[in-house]
């Protein structure tokens, strides 16, 4: 069976996901553990990877970022609609459309989709057909979210079906349709600053405007648009399980002049009760000395949000995944 598990688009790495979609054809199994491999190599370089047989359809991808695009362009009053009243939520972060914050230095306006089966969910009535797409886009991240999770698991050596056991709760994941504004000035590109994820792993599908880059060794590497393909990147809770074997890789945004650039990002994440902390099989069991104190994920995710919601006024008061390391 011809396979990409580890080629390269020339920037980076590609998973090809297709021998988990096939059965009996080929040797399947030893096309997985290629995948499986490829899947270790980008998890322990940058945490970063295009993923292509992801079992999303290009035209259900392509419709999303389409129907995306229409709803941001309708005015914003029409936006602002879509949101619960004021104190009426109490999450920090509460489902519908919101913008930045003006003091944010990140440019951008977004909907935020939780799992359609909490019922939790405010969608804009228009355009027709968005809320079909975004739900169709939920299941299909959700199971992709699952895949690659059983393959880390695979790649970290862990019993078989510990992560799936340790995360089974899909009441934490979201999804988030994007749109960035056009650069105004050489100066002033910034789309989202440079971060990591605190999840899990987390999926981009993206417009071909381009502007979502990778940190590493060799500097910033553009994720280019390239359709029907989708950017994986690793989260803080893979590198403190697997203390540091695996990354998770600092990415960002730059924005474009002359366009509205539109993504889907998808995180698959944690209940908010799980304990976080470099697993034996990487720490003790192997004579290494734990690199992270263990925390709950929900005190974790409540730093970081207050990192959003009450700007740090200095960079250092900003709280990353360091903030638990010893
Ligand atoms: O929109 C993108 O391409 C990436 C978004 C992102 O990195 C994030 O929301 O954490
Ligand atoms: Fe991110």
């Amino acid at each position: 069976m011809a396979t990409r598990s580890s080629s390269s688009d020339g920037a980076l790495p590609v998973v090809d996901l297709a021998p988990f979609f096939l059965a009996g054809v080929g040797d399947v199994d030893a096309a997985r553990a290629r995948v499986t491999e490829a899947v270790r190599e980008a998890c322990m370089s940058t945490g970063f990877f295009r993923v292509v047989n992801h079992g999303l359809p290009t035209e259900l991808m392509a419709r999303a970022l389409e129907l995306s695009a229409a709803f941001f362009a309708l005015p914003d009053e029409e936006k602002a609609k879509v949101r619960l009243a004021e104190g009426s939520s109490s999450a920090p972060l509460p489902a519908g459309y919101a913008r930045q914050p003006a003091h944010s230095a990140d440019k951008n306006e977004y909907l935020l989709v939780f799992n359609p089966e909490l019922w939790l969910n405010v969608y804009p009535a228009e355009p027709a057909g968005f809320r079909n797409a975004l739900e169709e886009c939920y299941a299909k991240l959700t199971a992709l979210g699952l895949l690659i999770q059983d393959i880390l698991n695979e790649c970290m050596g862990l019993p078989p079906g510990f992560l799936a056991e340790y995360n089974a709760d899909r009441n934490f994941d979201f999804l988030t349709p994007l749109r960035y504004f056009p650069a105004t000035s050489a100066e002033e590109t910034n789309g989202i600053c440079a971060h990591e994820d605190g999840n899990l792993v987390t999926f981009v599908l993206q417009d071909d405007v381009g502007g979502l880059e990778v940190h590493r060794s060799d500097g910033w590497v553009p994720a280019e648009p390239v359709e029907g393909t989708i950017i994986a990147n690793i989260g803080d809770i893979v590198q403190v399980l697997s203390n540091n074997k695996f990354k998770s890789a600092t990415h960002r945004v730059v924005r474009k002049p002359g366009a509205h650039r539109h993504s889907l990002a998808f995180f698959f994440n944690l209940h908010g009760d799980r304990w976080v902390e470099p697993l034996p099989q990487f720490a003790g069991n192997v004579g290494e000395a734990p690199r992270y104190r263990g925390f709950k994920y929900g005190d974790y995710m409540q730093l970081r949000m207050r990192n959003k919601t009450h700007p740090p006024s200095r960079p250092e008061d900003v709280v990353d995944i360091t903030h638990y390391a010893i």
